[in-house]
């Protein structure tokens, strides 16, 4: 039997398949899916690997073997294996990058190799393997990893001197990141009589033992620690029984429940859907239904009720017996969201985020892939989810740029739904009140069935919008972040004693710190990014590589004493506002004060409760929020997003506007937002003021056609970062050299090959960056091409220092 596995650590053009023998002890018990330990390479050293497949024959001569066997059954099924080797082909990474990324952390395993003296003398006159086996005979074992990385000369073939001579014996230790939880637990072993008896014959502490065995006699199980606590008893008690083998003590594997108190599961009522919801969750079942993989775009206007449709859907596919995973975009933002599937389906939820412990994340996954939990929420990584017989895979908000990872693999959860919606026969459902433009393109062309709910849920009606010309307020000297408009609205809502949500695209105290005399902006020294001031701690920050500085009103560059601070943030509109409205309790929600794991929860539900009547906040404050007293919301700027040099500028515009705006008026109370600009001509945003998706889609993809941007071609980065700027240039333009003669070889067509430039950010951490831009298809041939011309970048010497990564429709 031979074994294809994939091996860690591999550089990209080294990483392929390798066959090795399965010696006959493991036969049976090695499947594809598990972790073997190999050795590898010229001085086999141990390597972490993962059976990918198994096959009768090689077409090598000879074969190293599996040294050992790290997993007893597989922790990758069949499909999820398939999806490494999709992964890689698709995104240009290793195996192995493709299966950390489907793996929680917790469960991945570190290799540790290890050198042991067997008793055997050494003769030979190496001095350093004289030395090594000094060493290892005075301390035991050596520490390979270790040594390497401490001694400054090389010591393999020392080593291998040694290996060779019989002195030195090789070991690994395989060590997971989390650890399963156990706890001692105690069991009766003898009968309920049979314990009578030992009580009634007890010389000593007679009633110390009775309390304990009247426990074990009430309960299967019980741990020791409760145990003691139950009886009052010390540990001793405990033990003696044990050793009187009156009970028995065993481990018992725990799970940690991130969020246990929560999961009650009781809401069992049934949901009365609308007209219009009940046939879209017809429609959408009817699909489900047939067992053949499937994909809809849903398309509802904001307060719509999308939730409630899908959450009835996956009650009918749990009650079909299959399995759901259902992808949001950041589960800190949609604490509303999670609250919901708990109660209504309890411990049949896993949630997976990176807010979790390790330890918890790792549970989490266990009960998914064990069948306890067969509903997964989450967010970008829960698309790994171990679960097989998938039946809908929802993915709420999908034109979110969360769903696209920025670390190899460079995936997009929605291509990776796509797959899995393929193998598994399922519905993959896209929900969104603003999808992007390239899913809705999809829809119109019938590649994805599209479903629309263009009412709100229980006849309340869109908000009305008022766009605020901030040019008003600077002719007559105003330079308030919050302008005319807004405060007179603010003041009626506060009047009716309805919240307000006003929303900020920013963070800090001030955007950054610049001087009147000659415009010289703070830059991080590490980025060539604008820092931002943060009257928390009264310093300048970066937010790419975290660097800090004081804050000086003496300009580095040209002396003078004119730094000071552009435009605005949170902290100093909160401060506006208590100006304005000195009675008003406002809530402020940005990165600086929600970086706890759950203060931002708490935030929301106080806000929820009435405790706050304004709701300050960046981002955070736009997307899922379902608050019925809310009945206004305020843009403070619309414009900051709209000048970005970026394709999709207009679209995040008309987005984030459209989901903010939607958050007023949602349970029956007539809803207002109030959007200030500089510009109020801007078609952009005119179009989010009516809310018009349809309107907005017609003119953007006109323009994606006439400039070709997608869906009319797909974007790739190839992007270049090392620490010398130089190397770094030349590495790039041999590349796009090399590029632009393989596509004229290969008659590559509908190809724009733009040349190397540095990126907006052109350097990040002390890395310089290039990018070569590429309109293309991502189809085969391409992804052939650059698979080819990446491996030749890697295996070229002039490269050295310089690290390239591809990456396909990126977030830029
Ligand atoms: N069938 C229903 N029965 C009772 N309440 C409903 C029903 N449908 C929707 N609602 C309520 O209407 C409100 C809006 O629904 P939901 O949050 O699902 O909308 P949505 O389409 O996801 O909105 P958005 O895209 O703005 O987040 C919620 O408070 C929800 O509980
Ligand atoms: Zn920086």
């Amino acid at each position: 039997m031979i074994a294809k596995v994939a091996i860690e650590n591999l550089t990209y053009p080294a990483d392929a398949l390798f066959d090795y023998e399965v010696p006959a002890e493991l036969e049976g018990a090695l499947r594809p899916g598990c972790r073997v330990v190999v050795p590898f390479g010229g001085g086999n050293r141990r390597r972490q690997g993962m059976v990918m497949a198994l096959a009768e024959h090689s077409e090598l001569a000879s074969l190293k073997r599996v040294q050992r066997l790290v997993d007893e059954t597989p922790v990758l099924s069949e499909e999820l294996l398939g999806l490494v080797g999709f992964c890689k082909r698709r995104w240009f990474c290793t195996y192995f990058d493709a299966i950390k990324a489907i793996l929680p952390t917790g469960s991945r395993v570190r290799l540790r190799e290890y050198a042991v003296p067997t008793g055997e003398p050494y003769s030979g006159d190496d001095t350093l393997a004289r030395e090594l086996i000094a060493l290892a005979q005075s301390s035991g074992r050596l520490d390979l990893e270790k040594l390497r990385k401490e001694r400054s000369e090389p010591i393999d073939s020392a080593l291998a001197e040694l290996l060779q001579a019989g002195a030195l014996r090789r070991v690994s230790d395989v060590r997971r990141n989390a650890s399963d939880m156990t706890r001692l637990a105690a069991r009766l072993a003898v009968s309920h009589e049979e314990a009578d008896a030992y009580v009634r014959d007890c010389r000593a502490n007679a009633a110390k033992h009775e309390k304990v065995l009247d426990i074990l006699k009430g309960c299967e199980s019980v741990p020791v620690t409760e145990l003691c606590y139950l009886s009052g008893v010390s540990k001793s008690v405990v033990d003696t029984l044990a050793r009187r083998q009156i009970i028995e003590l065993h481990t018992l594997e725990l799970l940690r429940r991130p969020y246990r108190e929560k999961t009650r599961g009781g809401d069992r009522e049934p949901i009365r859907l609308s007209a219009g919801q009940h046939s879209v969750l017809e429609g959408l079942w009817a699909l489900c239904a047939g067992g053949r993989p499937e994909a809809a775009l849903l398309h509802g206007v904001t307060g719509s009720g999308k939730t409630e449709v899908y959450i009835s859907l996956i009650d009918r596919v749990i009650a079909a017996g299959r399995n759901v995973i259902v992808l949001v975009p950041e589960i800190a933002l949609t604490p509303q969201l999670t609250d919901r599937f708990y109660s209504r389906y309890g411990e049949r939820v896993a949630v997976l985020h990176s807010a979790l412990s390790v330890g918890e994340r790792y549970d989490e996954w266990k009960r998914l892939k064990n069948g306890e939990a067969s509903i997964a929420v989450g967010t970008r990584s829960a698309i790994f989810a171990p679960l097989d017989n998938v039946g809908l895979i929802v993915v709420d908000e999908e034109q979110e740029g969360s769903y696209k990872s920025e670390n190899s693999p460079r995936y997009h959860a929605r291509d990776v739904a796509k797959y899995r919606a393929v193998k598994n026969g399922a519905l993959l459902l896209l929900a969104s009140a603003t999808p992007s433009v390239e899913s809705y393109m999809s829809a119109k062309l019938g590649r994805y069935h599209l479903f629309t709910l263009s009412e709100r849920y229980g006849g309340s009606t869109l908000p009305e919008v008022l766009i605020a010309d901030m040019r008003e307020d600077l002719a007559k000297g105003e330079t308030s972040a919050i302008g005319e408009t807004l405060a007179a609205e603010l003041r009626f809502c506060l009047k009716r004693g309805e919240q307000a949500v006003l929303f900020l695209n920013r963070r800090g105290y001030n955007t950054f710190v610049g001087c009147r005399a000659c415009g010289e902006v703070r830059t991080c020294p590490n980025c060539s990014i604008a820092m931002t001031y943060h009257s928390r701690n009264g310093l300048l920050m970066c937010h790419y590589c975290g660097h800090s500085e004081e804050l000086s009103d003496v300009c580095p560059v040209c002396g003078s004493r004119g730094m000071r601070h552009l435009g605005t943030g949170t902290q100093r509109v909160e401060e506006q506002l208590a100006e304005l409205f000195p009675t008003a309790r406002v809530c402020r929600m940005d990165l600086d004060t929600t970086s706890y794991k759950s203060s931002h929860e708490k935030l929301l539900g106080a806000f929820r409760d009435g405790e706050y009547d304004i709701l300050l906040g960046t981002q955070m404050v736009t997307k899922g929020l379902d608050m019925p007293n809310v009945t206004l919301v305020g843009v403070l700027s619309a414009d900051a997003m709209l000048f970005v040099e970026d394709y999709r500028a207009a679209e995040r515009t008309f987005m984030q506007l459209t989901q903010v705006v939607g958050r007023a008026g949602r349970a029956g109370k007539r809803g207002y937002a109030v959007i200030q600009t500089y510009c109020p001509d801007n078609r952009v945003i005119e179009l989010a003021r009516r809310q018009d998706y349809e309107g907005f889609f017609e003119e953007e993809i006109l323009f994606r056609k006439n400039m070709i941007y997608p869906p009319y071609c797909d974007i790739c980065h190839i992007m270049f970062t090392g620490a010398d700027e130089g190397g770094v240039r030349e590495a790039a333009k041999r590349f796009h050299t090399a590029l632009a003669d393989e596509f004229r070889r290969t008659q590559a067509a509908n190809i724009i090959l733009f040349a190397p430039a540095p990126p907006p950010i052109a350097k990040i951490s002390q890395k310089y960056r290039q990018r070569i831009l590429l309109k293309c298809r991502d189809d085969k041939k391409l992804r052939q091409t650059l698979d080819k011309m990446l491996c030749n970048f890697y295996n070229n010497r002039e490269n050295r220092g310089v690290s390239i990564y591809v990456d396909i429709n990126p977030n830029l």
